[in-house]
């Protein structure tokens, strides 16, 4: 079984989580292709499933990962789909954290692509990152630098990925006999 991995992000964290998720579901098995969707030649997904995760910056999905989305939502609709966010909302926790669960351009897409789930992880950030008044606000609001990465529990939700995959092959039947959506909805 072969399952697309796409990031996106800035700074690498994203990418560190896409490349362990791809390592852990390679370890139960399955086929893992890592894509960085920034990349011009990422292409729509032709694979059993999709695991696709963004940095958030300012409550957004990174451009690259939002297009990617809105671009091939009809191919991404019609398989097992796990959604993850990459930001230091989780680390803060709070109101910070509740906005941050729902990062833009999630909303509109959700209803159409029907994710199986979507995890809000803990990313890193460093002191180069952000600018000085950034840098003013983020120790105001009691903010540390580093890598906030879980990787206990990046492991546990791939190796349930995983899981899920290996024992109900036929995934997200109900789309494949559907009507594929429209853009036009977004
Ligand atoms: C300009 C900027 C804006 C950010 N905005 C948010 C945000 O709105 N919510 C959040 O949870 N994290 C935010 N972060 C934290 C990053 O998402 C976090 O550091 C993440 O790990 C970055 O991933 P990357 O290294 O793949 O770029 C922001 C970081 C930067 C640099």
């Amino acid at each position: 079984m072969r399952v697309f991995i796409g990031y996106a992000g800035e700074h690498g964290a994203t990418r560190g989580i896409a490349e362990r998720i791809a390592a852990t579901l390679t370890g139960q098995g399955l086929q893992a292709d890592l894509t960085d969707l920034a990349d011009e030649r990422a292409t729509a997904p032709d694979h059993d499933a999709c695991v696709l995760g963004s940095a958030v910056h300012n409550g957004r999905w990174i451009p690259a990962a939002a297009e990617y989305l809105r671009r091939y939502t009809p191919e991404l609709a019609r398989r097992p789909l796990w959604l993850f966010s990459v930001g230091l909302a989780r680390v803060f926790g709070g109101p910070l954290e509740r906005w941050s669960q729902n990062p833009d351009p999630l909303p509109a897409v959700r209803d159409l692509l029907s994710p199986e789930d979507h995890r809000l992880l803990a990313g890193a950030f460093e002191r180069a990152h952000t600018s000085l008044p950034g840098h003013v606000i983020f120790r105001a609001m009691g903010g540390h630098y580093g890598d906030h990465r879980n990787w206990p529990e990046i492991d546990a939700w791939t190796k349930d990925i995983a899981h899920r995959l290996l024992s109900a092959p036929s995934g997200k039947e109900h789309h494949r006999n559907g009507a594929a959506p429209s853009l036009r909805a977004l």
